[in-house]
């Protein structure tokens, strides 16, 4: 019997779709950015310093952290499929609802798209709406691990949810939920019709509440707001495993992807303004070097512009296919 628990192993490395418009990219490059306290007026890509690597160790058969040996690493964000209440156009914020039919759609749709391209481990929001949307995009992968979500809400549940096998644990990808990359609080816009406040208020009015950098919706987050906790989530727990090699996914919302895309693409708070996330689309970047690489929206599972990018995702695919032909055969 393994003696390591399946959360021990996993849990131990951290101290702890649609389409992107953007509007031009004008880099300032006095910007600079802390963990501590996030100013996107002064952006500087932070590099990352902790390197914990204890996650589930890779199959013999394919190299889930192929993209490890060249320092490179797959960064993929999703923004979750419709929920009921984009369904009804409903402010959202922190409410916490399911999927649609046609959200489940979308994410079932995102997995396919990204069904080629190595997950090492998962990140998703304390929301259903991004945990559902990532467990039904992975379903959807070639490589056929089982996404299990991990509970540290207590030693309890840590312990009641110890896996004991090491080829299950192998087979396996962990779910970290992590609050930090909720949706931004909408306050009390919260259950109300985007449409109706937009003509109680005014249409600049609402537009400044969801769109603007630093205005927050009465008693919610501004953007920044939601930047100072989800950036630095990013920063904190996340960037180390990129730096590690680990390939990662994010099933996340529109705000606090908008803020940690902010960060990635290096976008001043003007530019962010006109950053908007469709439901259900896969994003890519690359992390090299300690440089974020944007690949877009791959369409496809086997696009070639995506895995012509690096060798590593290239040679990763080429795996997949070969492993696949040695089943059917
Ligand atoms: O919380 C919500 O209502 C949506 O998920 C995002 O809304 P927004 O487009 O108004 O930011």
């Amino acid at each position: 019997m393994a003696t390591a628990t399946f959360h021990q192993s996993i849990v131990s490395f951290a101290s702890p779709s649609s389409t992107i418009s953007q509007c031009g990219f004008k880099i300032d490059s006095s910007l600079s950015f802390t963990s501590k306290k996030i100013n996107f007026c002064k952006i500087k890509a932070m590099a990352s310093v902790s390197y914990n690597n204890t996650l589930l160790s890779p199959s013999k058969t394919i190299p889930d952290n192929s993209l490890k040996k060249s320092n490179e690493a797959a960064l993929i964000l999703i923004r979750h499929g419709e929920s009921l209440w984009n369904e009804k156009n409903l402010f959202t914020g922190c409410v916490d609802v399911p999927l649609t039919e046609k959200g489940v759609e979308e994410a079932i749709e995102a997995g396919k798209r990204i069904s080629n391209i190595p997950v090492d481990v998962i990140f998703t929001s304390s929301l259903i709406r991004a945990q559902m949307t990532a467990m039904l995009a992975m379903i959807q992968h070639r490589r056929k691990k089982v996404p299990i979500i991990l509970h540290d809400e207590s030693e309890q549940a840590k312990t009641w949810s110890q896996v004991f096998s090491d080829e299950t644990k192998n087979q396996s990808i962990p779910v970290i939920p992590a609050w930090q990359l909720n949706e931004r609080m909408y306050g009390e816009l919260q259950g109300l019709n985007k449409q109706e406040t937009a003509e109680r208020y005014g249409k600049q009015q609402v537009h400044e509440w969801r769109r603007s950098y630093d205005i927050p919706p009465p008693k919610g987050e501004s953007l920044e707001m939601c930047a100072e906790r989800a950036v630095a989530y990013f920063q904190d727990n996340i960037e180390p495993k990129l730096a590690a090699g680990k390939n990662v996914m994010i099933a996340a919302h529109g705000n606090s992807l908008r803020s940690i895309i902010m960060y990635l693409d290096k976008l001043t708070c003007q530019e962010v303004i006109s950053l908007e996330l469709s439901t259900g689309i896969p994003l890519l970047y690359i992390f090299k070097e300690g440089k974020f690489m944007k690949r877009g929206s791959p369409v496809g599972p086997t696009e070639a512009g995506v895995y012509a990018y690096t060798k590593r995702l290239a040679q990763y695919r080429q795996k997949l296919e070969e492993d696949s032909e040695v089943i059917c055969s």
